[in-house]
């Protein structure tokens, strides 16, 4: 029966079933035009009757439609016709990540963890909220992990920072949204938290969270503050990042952490500030002392200034600890 839904499309030429999902047959394509193998999602229009449906298709539509991101699964276009609504999506050849037999452990987690952090990372910036995160919202093609299923997913509005609607799956879903409070985008770092803690445990953490004494203890912090229940004591994605078994491990793969190297840069820029505002205080101080020995020996004015050790000891000792800064040159001097 499948095979004649997609042969009413003249592009894409049906090879298999992929999946089933609660409103929607998956199935895979070869998209003749471009030669490449696609993962089609069909949906009988019927179905869109039901208002919180439609409204869910529309919001995914619209929110997955406009991303670009490697660990996102990309939508590459809708289409339909009299009785079905098409979305054509990226395939991913590995299936779901709840499929996957493979045992995971500290040592081969961080892949997945880090691949999974990126495409969250990338929704939050863009103000995307998945509200959905769990292994089955989770596809892998040839080793990248990427986000899919938008149904739940909200994008916000500049000025609706909290939201209160009820998503995603319970098992999964952070204490604020089971509690029907307002939550923000710390929602799915909560349950990323729960992901990488099941892959880790082969079990959900229980109500009192208790995280493997034998896993590093820095991934265990880690693991912990993800889970804590008050969101706003939460981690950020860049706070993640900025952890120190995150950056620990992303030094030893030799990967860039553009947040670690912010971080660096406005130390860095931070540092050079403080020097320059030191500096010129000390220019300052050095007028002011130039100034006060000249109304002390305003007869003679050929005796040199008196300047404050202090004063040059403490522009010496900057010099010797941050090297690389470079003193501009100052007429004053
Ligand atoms: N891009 C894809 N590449 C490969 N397989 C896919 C892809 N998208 C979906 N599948 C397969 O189809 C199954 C059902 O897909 P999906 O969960 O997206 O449907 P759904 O209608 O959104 O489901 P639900 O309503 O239960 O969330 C998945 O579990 C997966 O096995």
């Amino acid at each position: 029966m499948l095979q004649n839904y997609v042969s009413n499309t003249t592009r894409y030429q049906y090879i298999q079933q992929l999946g089933q999902g609660q409103m929607s047959q998956v199935v895979l394509v070869k998209d003749i035009m471009k030669n490449q193998l696609c993962a089609m999602k069909i949906i009988l229009k019927e179905l869109l009757e039901e208002p919180q449906f439609a409204l869910s298709m529309k919001r995914e539509i619209l929110i997955h439609m406009n991303l670009n991101h490697k660990n996102v699964v990309k939508l590459y276009e809708t289409f339909e016709d009299d009785n079905f609504l098409y979305l054509v999506l990226e395939y991913c050849n590995q299936g779901t990540l709840s499929s996957q037999k493979a045992m995971f452990l500290e040592n081969n987690i961080f892949d997945c963890f880090h691949q999974m952090l990126d495409g969250i990372d990338y929704l939050h910036n863009n103000n995307i909220i998945h509200r959905d995160i769990q292994p089955d919202n989770i596809l892998i093609d040839n080793g990248v992990y990427k986000i899919c299923d938008f149904g739940n997913a909200i994008q916000l509005n500049f000025d609706k920072l909290y939201i209160s609607e009820k998503q995603g799956s319970i098992d999964y879903a952070a204490p604020e949204i089971l509690q029907n409070q307002d939550y923000d985008h710390k929602v799915d770092i909560w349950s990323l938290g729960v992901v990488i803690y099941e892959l880790l445990h082969q079990h959900k953490p229980q109500q009192e969270v208790q995280v493997n004494e034998r896993l590093n203890e820095d991934l265990q912090i880690l693991l912990y503050a993800m889970l804590t229940k008050p969101f706003q004591q939460r981690p950020s994605c860049k706070q993640v990042y900025l952890c120190k078994w995150f950056k620990k491990m992303m030094k030893q793969l030799k990967l860039f952490n553009k947040y670690e190297h912010e971080q660096l840069k406005t130390k860095h820029l931070n540092k050079q500030i403080q020097i320059k505002t030191l500096q010129n205080c000390c220019f300052d101080l050095k007028q002011a002392a130039v100034s006060h020995s000249n109304s002390l020996t305003q007869s003679d004015s050929t005796t040199a200034p008196m300047i404050p050790n202090s004063i040059q000891n403490s522009t010496d000792s900057l010099h010797d600890s941050i090297p690389i800064v470079e003193f501009p040159a100052n007429p004053q001097m």
